[in-house]
């Protein structure tokens, strides 16, 4: 990565969060000087013009990006995402999270993730499909089942992934679902993938309070954010007896202590679009949210929200972060040194998503499909694996857990960089 990119990127918080954690990782394993930077910085930044003719035949450039990490792994894989505050600081720092999480549970990906600054909702169908198809045209020489295959992020969702998923299959001139996961079912989407990350945070939440002897039927859970995601997570934990206290969106946080009818909510939601005059509960702020007293915590929404105020006033038992980096560098000092509150990683947390876009990926490579009981089994397999990997790689080395799936994942990509060799 050209050194001018990577300054221009420290201007991020986000990043630099990344890089902190990056250094102290390698530091804890002793990762030799001459593979650091090849291992910490991102492989490839393509940014692109999106000129997109509007419903009133004006025209707006939209800006986008795709950062791929690493490609010494496997096919870069990662998200896109749709938001008005995306920075290329930030998606930078997302694909490395994605280089982590793929090896963390082995899969043979590097790791990418895309933005555009655009706030989704201001856009028509018509609009949005125009511009998911130009970002994918523009991003064409840089994609393909075997080098780049992205996904649903935060603002995108599966009939996103169906435009793309088309546009690339037209420019080929043949059907390539493998291209992208996170599609519509009928385009060779998996069964499973929609509720894939909700669903997988619910069950290592469900695993951890084994672990940690708290009985699921006597959990309370706050969910920040109700999107994908946190939405998926909320049904799954609720269908396991847990009792959903809290939930918000970026329009409304909504309490109940006698829980909140998550299927209504769901189906408010997908009406109404936003929580905003929900009748489930009384209105709280997002602050009164993250530091509810509570047995679970989940950041589902966007990073950087648990800072270190917070972290101070946090009141959970567990912190399960289903987003990427909701918690900051300083944040995450604190809640060590309170060692009250047990983290689940992000890139441990909600690794469902990317594990199904695997095999979503690999039934469109062998056009021979899955039902959804195998998907979900298979996928709780994985998890599992991966779990039991960072507690022995915690216990072993005596890391906090997030150090523990960070080393694993750091580990993996360093690797195979150093047996790839340098070309002379
Ligand atoms: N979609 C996926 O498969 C995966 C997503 N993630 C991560 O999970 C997080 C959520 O992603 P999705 O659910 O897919 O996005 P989404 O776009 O479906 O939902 C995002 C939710 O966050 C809410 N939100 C935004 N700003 C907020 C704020 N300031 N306060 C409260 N809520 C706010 C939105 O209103 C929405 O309910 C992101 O960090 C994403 O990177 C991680 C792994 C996979
Ligand atoms: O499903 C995927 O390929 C990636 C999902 C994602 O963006 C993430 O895990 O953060």
């Amino acid at each position: 990565m050209s050194k001018t990119i990577v300054s221009s990127l420290y201007d991020s918080d986000v990043f630099k969060q990344a890089c902190r954690q990056f250094d102290l990782a390698a530091d804890a394993i002793s990762l030799p000087e001459s593979i650091r930077d090849r291992t910490k910085y991102p492989k490839r930044c393509v940014a692109v013009a999106l000129p997109i003719k509007r419903d009133d035949g004006s025209v707006t450039v939209f800006e986008g990006y795709r950062v791929q990490h690493n490609l010494s792994t496997g096919p870069a894989k990662g998200g896109i995402r749709f938001h008005q505050d995306v920075t290329l600081g930030e998606v930078a720092a997302l694909s490395m999270w994605m280089s982590w999480k793929t090896s963390l549970v082995g899969l043979p990906y590097g790791g990418a993730k895309g933005g555009v600054i655009v706030d989704p909702r201001q856009l028509s169908e018509g609009e949005l499909e125009r511009l998911s198809r130009r970002y994918m045209q523009e991003l064409i020489p840089f994609m393909g089942p075997q080098i780049d295959v992205p996904a649903p992020d935060v603002g995108t969702n599966a009939k996103i992934m169906g435009w793309m998923m088309d546009t690339y299959s037209n420019h080929v001139g043949r059907n390539e679902p493998a291209c992208v996961t996170g599609k519509p079912i009928s385009l060779g989407g998996s069964q499973g993938r929609h509720e894939a990350t909700g669903a997988g945070v619910a069950y290592l939440v469900k695993a951890y309070l084994e672990d940690f002897n708290i009985p699921i039927s006597s959990a309370t859970i706050a969910i920040q954010g109700f999107g994908n995601v946190g939405g998926e997570a909320a049904l799954a934990l609720a269908n396991y007896g847990a009792k959903i206290v809290a939930i918000s969106d970026y329009s409304a946080a909504i309490h109940n202590p006698a829980g909140i009818d998550i299927k209504k909510a769901l189906a408010y939601v997908t009406s109404q679009k936003v929580l905003h005059n929900f009748d489930g509960g009384e209105m709280i702020t997002n602050e009164e949210l993250l530091t509810l007293d509570c047995t679970v915590l989940i950041p589902a929404a966007l990073e950087r929200v648990i800072t270190a105020e917070i972290a101070q006033k946090l009141r959970c038992r567990v912190l399960a972060e289903a987003a990427n980096g909701p918690t900051t560098f300083s944040a995450d000092k604190i809640l060590e040194q309170r060692d009250d509150i047990e983290i689940i990683p992000d890139v441990l947390c909600n690794s469902g998503g990317v594990i199904v876009s695997y095999f979503e990926w690999l039934q469109n490579l062998q056009n021979f499909y899955w039902d959804r009981d195998e998907v979900l089994k298979k996928l709780f397999v994985m998890l599992d694996r991966a779990k039991s990997s960072v507690e022995y790689q915690k216990r072993k080395f005596k890391f906090s857990r997030r150090l523990a799936a960070l080393t694993l994942g750091i580990q993996r990509v360093a690797e195979t960089k150093q047996s790839r060799g340098l070309f002379p």
